[in-house]
């Protein structure tokens, strides 16, 4: 199949538990709860999404016609920035990764040596061989993934269906909370900062590569 590919980049991984590792950020373009049009925002399943995964014209994007191609750009990616040994990590993200993340360029990414991430919004059931699984569960958009190694929920999100409680008992090493951020950021991280007070099962994930500037 062919791999459409909005940017890749070297940065550190800003949220959840592997916060502060170096890793290549591979985005995929496309994501099946928003078309990532503005003027579609209000009328997605998922309305507050920080990111723009819309066609190939980032740094590194376009479309890659073979697995090979994919895992060999990462790889070009990795050797470029780090200068000294560490596992070569690549975080797979989107847009919706799990819509084009498939066994062969897993095969192909762990033929270069990369131990794979992956940040999914937990509507697709995960191919087999993923090292590290990020679930961020989106109210309105059924759970089909309910393990993995940790559960990130924006937070807050009004919908029933959303509240933490409705995870806890999933079969996930972390449990984070990650406050929205939106034009009521401020008061997001105060609100998920006392949700993980008072329940200590959760912990605070901020977004650290927007405090330092990385992308
Ligand atoms: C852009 S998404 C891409 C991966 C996948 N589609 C997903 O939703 O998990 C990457 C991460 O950013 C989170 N995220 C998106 N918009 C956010 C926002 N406005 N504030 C905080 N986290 C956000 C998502 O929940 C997810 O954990
Ligand atoms: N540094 C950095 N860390 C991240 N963790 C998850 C991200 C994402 O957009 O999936 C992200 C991102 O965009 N940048
Ligand atoms: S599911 Fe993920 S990529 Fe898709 S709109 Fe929501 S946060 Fe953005
Ligand atoms: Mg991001």
């Amino acid at each position: 199949m062919t791999y459409s590919v909005k940017e890749a980049f070297y940065t550190l991984q800003g949220e959840g538990a592997q916060t502060g590792r170096a890793a290549v950020f591979l985005r995929f373009a496309g994501c099946n709860l928003w078309n990532g049009l503005e003027r579609d925002r209000a009328s997605a399943v998922c309305q507050f999404c920080d990111t723009d995964f819309v066609g190939t014209d980032g740094e590194n994007g376009g479309k890659y016609k073979t697995p090979e191609e994919v895992a060999a750009l990462v790889a070009s990616i990795w050797k470029a920035n780090a200068d000294t040994a560490g596992r070569p990590y690549v975080v797979c993200t989107g847009g919706e990764p799990l819509l084009q993340l498939d066994p062969p360029l897993i095969g192909a990414l762990h033929g270069e040596g990369f131990e794979i991430a992956v940040e999914t919004n937990g509507t697709i059931a995960a191919p087999e061989g993923l090292d590290w699984i990020c679930v961020s569960p989106k109210a309105n958009a059924a759970l089909v993934l309910k393990k993995g190694n940790e559960l990130k929920l924006v937070y807050p999100q009004d919908e029933a269906e959303a509240q933490p409680e409705r995870f806890t008992e999933l079969d996930f090493q972390h449990f984070f909370l990650q406050p929205k951020d939106n034009s009521e950021a401020a008061r997001n991280v105060q609100a998920a900062a006392a949700y993980c007070l008072k329940n200590p099962q959760w912990r605070l994930s901020l977004q650290t590569h927007k405090l330092t500037g990385l992308p």
